[in-house]
C-alpha cells in the first residue's frame, strides 16, 4: 500500500518511523511519504492560510498550496468531465463534519492500493479543494469522533495505525487481529498473564483449566457482559431493533 500525507507539521508523523509501522515501511509493505504543504507555497512567508470570506473567527487554509500539493501526489489530473475516477487513489480529509471512522472503515481502507491524507489546520481547508478533487477522484471526509481537535494530524495517525495493522504481514501473528474489540462486533474479553496470583488478585480459574471449550465459552460471555455494560449500542439486538424501527 502507498500512503501520502500532506500536512504543515511533517514532524508530527516521525512516530511512523518506529514500531510495527516503521518496520512495515522498512520492509516495503507500506510506502509512506509525508509532504510539507509549505513546500507548495510561492511567497516568501510560505503562507497557507487567510481570513474567511463572509467574516468569522479564525483563518481558512488557502486552496492554491493544496492544489499544487495534491496534484503532485495524484496521478495526472483526470478531466472533471470524465467524472471521478473509481480506480484511482482515495483522498481522505479528516474533518469534524466527516463520516465517523470505525473498524469497518479501517477494513475498507486496508484494501485500498493508495491512500492520500490531507491534514487541515486552522478552521479547515477552503471548500473548493474538496469540490475540485471530488469531481476527479474518490474523496471522503472522515471524523475520528464527536469532539473537536486542532487539526487532522491526530486523526490521520489513528487511521493509519488502525489500517496499517490490518495489512497482511504488518502484525506478526494475524490471529491476534481476530479476537480484538470491534472485530466481531463485540468488545474484547479481559486478558491475563503470569503470575497466577498478584496482590491477592487471582487469574480466573477457567483460564488455568486447559479446557479450551470452557475457555472459549467464558471469553465470549465476558465479551457479551462487557459490551452490555459499556457499549450496549454494539449489541446485535440493539442493531436489530434499529433495523426494525427504520423499516417502520
Ligand atoms: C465556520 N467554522 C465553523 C466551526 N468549525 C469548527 C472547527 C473545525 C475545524 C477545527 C480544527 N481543524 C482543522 C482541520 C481539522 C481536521 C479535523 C478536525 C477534527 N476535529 N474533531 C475530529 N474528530 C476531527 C477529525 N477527523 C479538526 C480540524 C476547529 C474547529 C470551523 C469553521
Amino acid at each position: 500500500m502507498r500512503i501520502d500525507i500532506i500536512t504543515i507539521f511533517p514532524a508530527f508523523f516521525d512516530a511512523l518511523d518506529i514500531s510495527l509501522l516503521g518496520k512495515a515501511r522498512q520492509t516495503g509493505l507500506i510506502d509512506l511519504q509525508v509532504h510539507d504543504l509549505r513546500d507548495h507555497t510561492h511567497d516568501r512567508h510560505r503562507t497557507v492560510d487567510d481570513t474567511p470570506y463572509g467574516g468569522g473567527a479564525g483563518m481558512v487554509m488557502k486552496p492554491e498550496p493544496w492544489g499544487d500539493a495534491l496534484d503532485a501526489v495524484l496521478p495526472q489530473a483526470t478531466d472533471a468531465a470524465a467524472g471521478p475516477a473509481v480506480d484511482g487513489p482515495l483522498v481522505i480529509f479528516p474533518s469534524p463534519a466527516g463520516v465517523r471512522f470505525d473498524q469497518a472503515m479501517a477494513r475498507e481502507l486496508a484494501a485500498e492500493e493508495h491512500l492520500v491524507f490531507g491534514c487541515g489546520r486552522y478552521e479547515g481547508i477552503d471548500q473548493r479543494v474538496v469540490d475540485h478533487y471530488a469531481a476527479r477522484t474518490r474523496v471522503r471526509l472522515v471524523s475520528l469522533g464527536d469532539y473537536v481537535l486542532n487539526g487532522g494530524e491526530v486523526a490521520v495517525m489513528a487511521m493509519i495505525e488502525a489500517v496499517g495493522r490490518l495489512i497482511p504481514g504488518v502484525v506478526g501473528n494475524p490471529e491476534s487481529l481476530v479476537e480484538e474489540s470491534h472485530e466481531n462486533g463485540l468488545l474484547e474479553y479481559p486478558s491475563y498473564t503470569k503470575p497466577a496470583s498478584w496482590r491477592d488478585l487471582e487469574v480466573p480459574p477457567v483460564l488455568l483449566s486447559g479446557n479450551h471449550g470452557a475457555i472459549a465459552a467464558w471469553r465470549h460471555d465476558q465479551q457479551l457482559e462487557r459490551t452490555r455494560r459499556v457499549r450496549p449500542d454494539l449489541l446485535p439486538e440493539a442493531n436489530a431493533e434499529n433495523t426494525h424501527s427504520t423499516r417502520g
